[in-house]
């Protein structure tokens, strides 16, 4: 822990030179406004680190490349119309909530997460940048599907760094409404796990409608966004028991 106490912040201006370049160099234009936020939410996002667990990359350009633009990567009109419904399953720190709510403050967004700590951190957030799109939801991903109050009630989910693929389609598939999206951001191993879940697909009612590799500014890894579709209704009894989920994945 001693090394993020010693975290150096960025100034305003450092941050948003940064920002505007590795934004523009991925194609997303960013404006005034919107880097003044990203910011706050930087600058609070280290500090609240000291002491709570919240992200291991705090280096200014890595937060900008690998958790800003990283989650902006998967922002597409021709999938995310404007004033779309989105759920942010496993969100932690608001990845990719937080910057998707940011950057179009028409889409309505519910940042999900089983940890009420880093929800209170969010629902702070939320508050000072009055994000009035945003809401965040307590629970687990593998319960409150069952309510009517979410069942197939998205446009869109959203996930990043949550479970393999084949787990996260039984937790997020049941609460996209037909025809929506299920939105994955996935890193290195993305096709192997695309491989491991035709079973879980055909049974929840998914289709894969485009796999896109994504090449982030300044960094070389492997990763891509999955733009899956809900082609048909999740049957009822779908998802499992949590523990029918992990020990027994479709
Ligand atoms: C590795 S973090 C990823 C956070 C964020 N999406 C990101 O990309 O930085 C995984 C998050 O998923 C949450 N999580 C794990 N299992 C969950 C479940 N069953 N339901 C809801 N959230 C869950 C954890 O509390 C944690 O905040």
């Amino acid at each position: 822990m001693k090394e993020q106490y010693d975290v150096a912040i960025a100034t305003e201006q450092e941050f948003t030179t940064d920002l505007k370049a590795q934004m523009t160099a991925f194609g997303l234009p960013c404006t005034d406004e919107q880097a003044h936020d990203f910011y706050y939410y930087y600058v609070q996002l280290i500090e609240t680190n000291k002491s709570l667990n919240l992200t291991a990359i705090t280096d200014m350009h890595e937060v900008v490349v690998k958790h800003i633009v990283d989650s902006l990567s998967c922002y597409d009109a021709q999938y995310i119309a404007d004033g779309a419904t989105i759920l942010d399953v496993g969100t932690g720190a608001g990845f990719p909530g937080i910057p998707l709510a940011i950057y179009n403050r028409t889409l309505k967004i519910t940042l999900f997460d089983s940890l009420q700590k880093r929800l209170k951190f969010l629902q702070t957030i939320i508050d000072e940048l009055k994000l009035e799109n945003v809401v965040t939801l307590h629970g687990r991903a593998e319960d409150m599907s069952h309510t009517d109050a979410h069942r197939e009630s998205y446009d869109i989910v959203t996930s990043r760094a949550v479970a393999r693929l084949p787990i996260l389609l039984e937790w997020t598939l049941p609460y996209v409404k037909q025809n929506g999206y299920f939105i994955s951001l996935k890193g290195a191993a993305y096709e192997e796990e695309i491989q491991e879940s035709p079973k879980a697909l055909d049974i929840l009612g998914g289709t894969v409608k485009e796999v896109r590799p994504i090449s982030l500014p300044t960094i070389d890894d492997k990763r891509a966004v999955l733009y899956i579709q809900k082609t048909k209704a999740t049957p009822n009894k779908y998802p499992r028991k949590p523990k029918d989920i992990k020990e027994k994945p479709l």
